[in-house]
């Protein structure tokens, strides 16, 4: 429990009873709209709620291709969600996986660990019925990336499975691989015709990010890209904007009539939004070095939580008018004219995570001795609308922090005129509204309260709202929303290209100018940071707040 969840109140829904009946919560539908693809018929799937108002939209059968299956992200993250999905009764007959890797396996040996990565990271209870049906449609092609050999042998498999399972051509190509491989493996495909779609079937592809590691290859890669595909077939992933909570923003600020009002420059003194993780770079040394924090999640996640807490209604919430809001505040981003005193950046060295010794970044196997990379950043950014003309807005990340925590805090201004005793509002600090993004998903609202007694005495008080208090229904994981998303054509969780480029232009400027200037600042494992991101808000008279 954070310090600010010693809860003044907590919310529950409205009508707060299961709306699923006799399902057990962590198996309960996905709840996105209109769309369902079942790979039971819906009303023979046990796990589905024929109570269920939301009309299920039977897409046809399809299959999925995972480049680089044998990694990280493949494993914890990937395949879990696949089996989630067909657990959930979201997939259609007929569905089919296929493995790509350098790995010499025959099908067995990948459904082997396919296996062994559901046990271990689904969120979903095994159900043998359910895994005997999707294993069926398992295929491993071994093989590397620019090689055509390989590429023909996936095509015979995915021709294959038209035939066999009838996927009738209607396939997605996800590239789990590392980035610098993404324009062989799109240019792979294009060569050997497994980008054409026709007005039959469907060809769509999942770019993994980072897109690019600045503007110009950003720009380049999606020169690449389009050559292959059109815009509608290009998804890229940023998983932040699977979440439920990322979600929620746009629920929060858009269906309530309480917070706009006062979601501007005239209430609101300052944004600070972090991403914290108590991990360290574990076994990505190849991938992180020379990318660092900065590249790693504040040009995607961060600026992504910025601009949904920043941006105007947009007129519906398709990809469309979501992405047009998005854009204009991230084109209104202004970077401070002093980088020096306005951003910070570190790399952890030795310290303590979890009651354990653990080693410094410079220690970590794979990283040279003389890297400048960071694993903290920090920035100060504005921008310049009415809305938000003078706010600060201040990003945050870092690994081998003091906890997992993802939030974004508004922090309001202080009342203009207090009529107490100045002893009374000793204790009181800024109104703030946190959206807590994860691990304790929900949110607070931090406020000031008569402390019971004679005097008046004003103390700080939260309010929270905690999902698994108020909703019975469970979160799915970021990555088993999206890739249904994929699989059904829906794109308003996607980054646009436009959106990956104006990100870029704020960041390049920053880790250009850490390029050329001072080193990363070391901090011990287990700590908030580098002093000079303390200092670099003491400037400005605030404070990091500490979740
Ligand atoms: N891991 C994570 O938490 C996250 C990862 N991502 C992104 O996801 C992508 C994958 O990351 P991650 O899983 O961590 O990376 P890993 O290094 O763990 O895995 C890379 C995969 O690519 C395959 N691969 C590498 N080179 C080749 C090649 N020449 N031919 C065929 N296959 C190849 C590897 O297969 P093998 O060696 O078996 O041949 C392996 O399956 C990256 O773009 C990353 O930025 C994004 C967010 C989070
Ligand atoms: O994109 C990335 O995100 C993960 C953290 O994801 P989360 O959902 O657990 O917050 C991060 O560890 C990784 O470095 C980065 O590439």
């Amino acid at each position: 429990m954070t310090d600010e969840q010693n809860t003044a109140g907590t919310a529950v829904a409205d009508g707060g009873a299961p709306n699923v009946v006799g399902v057990p919560a962590e198996t309960e539908p996905l709840g996105v709209a209109a769309a369902a693809l079942a790979l039971t018929p819906p009303e023979d799937n046990p796990l589905r709620d024929p109570q269920d108002r939301r009309l299920p939209r039977i897409a046809g059968p399809c299959g999925l291709v995972i480049f680089g299956v044998t990694g990280d992200l493949a494993r914890k993250k990937l395949m879990p969600a696949v089996y989630d999905l067909a657990n959930r009764g979201l997939l259609p007959p007929g569905f089919a996986l296929v493995g790509f890797a350098r790995r010499d396996w025959a099908n067995e040996d990948f459904e082997q660990v396919v296996h062994d990565a559901v046990k271990e990271y689904a969120r979903t209870p095994f159900r043998e019925e359910v895994w005997k049906q999707l294993s069926e449609g398992f295929r491993f092609v071994p093989g590397e990336l620019d090689d055509d050999a390989s590429f023909v042998r996936l095509r015979e498999t995915i021709d294959e499975l038209d035939r066999e399972r009838g996927t009738n051509g209607n396939h997605v190509f996800y590239l789990s691989v590392p980035p610098k491989l993404f324009p062989t493996t799109v240019r792979q495909l294009k060569k050997h015709g497994l980008a054409d779609q026709s007005p039959e079937n469907w060809r769509r592809v999942v770019v993994e990010k980072p897109f690019g590691h600045n503007l110009e290859s950003a720009q380049e890669l999606n020169a690449i890209v389009s050559e292959v595909f059109s815009p509608e077939q290009v998804f890229r992933i940023d998983h932040y904007l699977g979440k439920e909570t990322v979600q929620n923003i746009l629920a929060l600020r858009f269906a309530n009539q309480m917070f706009e009002p006062v979601w501007n420059a005239n209430y609101v003194d300052h944004l600070q939004i972090t991403m914290a993780e108590d991990v360290g770079i574990g076994g990505r040394a190849g991938y992180y070095d020379g990318i660092g924090a900065a590249r790693d999640v504040i040009q995607n996640h961060l600026l992504q939580l910025m601009a949904l807490t920043a941006m105007e209604e947009p007129v519906s919430f398709d990809a469309k008018s979501l992405r047009i809001e998005k854009q204009k505040v991230l084109a209104a981003v202004h970077l401070p004219d002093r980088l020096d005193l306005h951003t910070a950046h570190g790399h952890y060295s030795e310290g303590w995570a979890g009651g354990l010794k653990v080693r410094g970044y410079l220690q970590e196997e794979g990283i040279p001795a003389d890297t400048r990379t960071e694993t903290y950043a920090a920035i100060k950014l504005e921008i310049d609308t009415r809305r938000w003309a003078g706010v600060p807005i201040y990003l945050r990340t870092g690994k081998r922090l003091a906890r997992r925590v993802t939030e974004v805090a508004v922090v309001f201004k202080k009342a203009p005129h207090l009529p107490f005793a100045s002893t009374a509002t000793e204790e009181l600090g800024n109104n703030t509204l946190v959206m807590r993004i994860q691990p304790d998903e929900g949110i607070t609202l931090r406020f000031g309260s008569k402390v019971p007694g004679s005097q008046m005495e004003i103390r700080d008080v939260t309010m929270d709202f905690a999902y698994g208090g108020a909703f019975t229904e469970s979160s799915p994981e970021a990555y088993e929303r999206l890739i249904l998303d994929v699989l059904l054509g829906d794109s308003p969780l996607f980054p646009q290209h436009e959106e990956v480029e104006l990100s870029w232009r704020i960041l390049d400027p920053i880790v250009g100018y850490w390029a050329e200037h001072d080193k990363p600042e070391q901090y011990p494992a287990g700590t908030w940071g580098p002093a000079s991101a303390d200092e670099m808000l003491a400037r400005d008279g605030r404070a990091w707040r500490r979740p």
